[in-house]
């Protein structure tokens, strides 16, 4: 397997578009990651937006992921608060063997990605992985050809070797 397609969805939206990626890439693996923080029903968007800005890390599962044999890392992640989720920023910091390796982003979002392609940089880019693109899915445009068709080539043209 080449590519590794590594996700966090709280509501379906992100696990769709990384479940198209890996129906269309051949070779490829997906991981879910899930946030196992526990918060109150009634307060629960805020204290999700409060930790995104902060940029905080949560405890997830898988605890640890080993990405040694794979050439690509796509990583899939809601805006929560105009940032990249907590699970997808722990999953990051945790991996192992992902140095040197090509990484591209996307989000999935209601529209406002913010600083989502920034800070997915700067994370990617802090745990030695190189960069190689980001992208932004409309919650509205899951289904849309177009914008799937424009992330399927942002992951093929990470990968020269694809066709
Ligand atoms: C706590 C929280 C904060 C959000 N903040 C933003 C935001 O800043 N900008 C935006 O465009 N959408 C925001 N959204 C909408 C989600 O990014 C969007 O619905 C996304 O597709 C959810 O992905 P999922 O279904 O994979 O969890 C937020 C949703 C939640 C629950």
């Amino acid at each position: 397997m080449r590519i590794c397609i590594i996700y966090h969805s709280e509501t379906g939206n992100t696990r769709h578009v990384a479940q198209h990626i890996a129906s269309v890439i051949p070779d490829s693996r997906l991981v879910e990651v899930t946030d196992r923080a526990q918060h109150m029903a009634l307060t629960r968007f805020l204290a999700q937006c409060k930790d995104a800005r902060g940029e905080n890390k949560t405890e997830i599962e898988p605890s640890h992921l080993n990405v040694r044999e794979y050439d690509l890392l796509v990583f899939g992640s809601p805006v929560w608060a105009f940032k990249p989720t907590p699970a997808i920023h722990s999953i990051i910091d945790v991996l192992e063997n992902c140095e040197k390796k090509r990484a591209v982003a996307f989000v999935t979002c209601g529209g406002r990605p913010g600083g989502s392609r920034e800070v997915f940089k700067k994370w990617i880019e802090a745990r030695g992985m190189n960069f190689a693109g980001f992208t932004s899915v409309n919650e509205k445009d899951i289904e849309d050809a177009a914008a799937n068709a424009e992330l399927i080539t942002l992951v093929k043209s990470a990968v020269p070797k694809l066709d």
